[in-house]
């Protein structure tokens, strides 16, 4: 396994396209970056920036988000990156609330909207 950190990139379906605009502008530091991501939103992100390699899960609603938390758990993730949407019902809210609760108890970087994630890309090196 590479020695790079890692950070896990995810995105609400209505926060995907904003998700790969993002890490078009900073696909050179991403690429400083082990990447992991659900498997939809890493789709996205790799058409966007083909440069980028990165690690495919399952999708959040079947189990991508309780993966990246097991990830966290075990500290090979360490920093996430997760454009949600606010306004729209998800069947998995579960694990979504079980992922951010995981990245708090780990007190990993926690980005939840565009805002931050600027600030975090910018602060956080690998
Ligand atoms: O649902 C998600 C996060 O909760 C994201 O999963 P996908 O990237 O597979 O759409």
């Amino acid at each position: 396994m590479s020695s790079r950190k890692c950070v896990a990139l995810i995105a609400h379906d209505e926060k995907k396209a904003d998700l790969a605009a993002f890490a078009k502008v900073h696909e050179h530091v991403l690429a400083q970056w082990r990447i992991v991501a659900t498997g939809t939103t890493g789709g996205r992100v790799q058409e966007a920036c083909p440069s980028l390699d990165i690690t495919r899960l399952k999708s959040g609603p079947l189990g991508g988000d309780q993966q990246i938390g097991a990830m966290i758990a075990t500290g090979e993730v360490e920093m996430l990156i997760f454009f949600v949407d606010p306004l729209t019902a998800m069947p998995h809210d579960v694990d979504v609330k079980a992922l951010m609760r995981l990245a708090t108890v780990y007190d990993i970087p926690m980005a939840l909207n565009r805002a931050t994630a600027e600030q975090l890309i910018d602060f956080n090196h690998p």
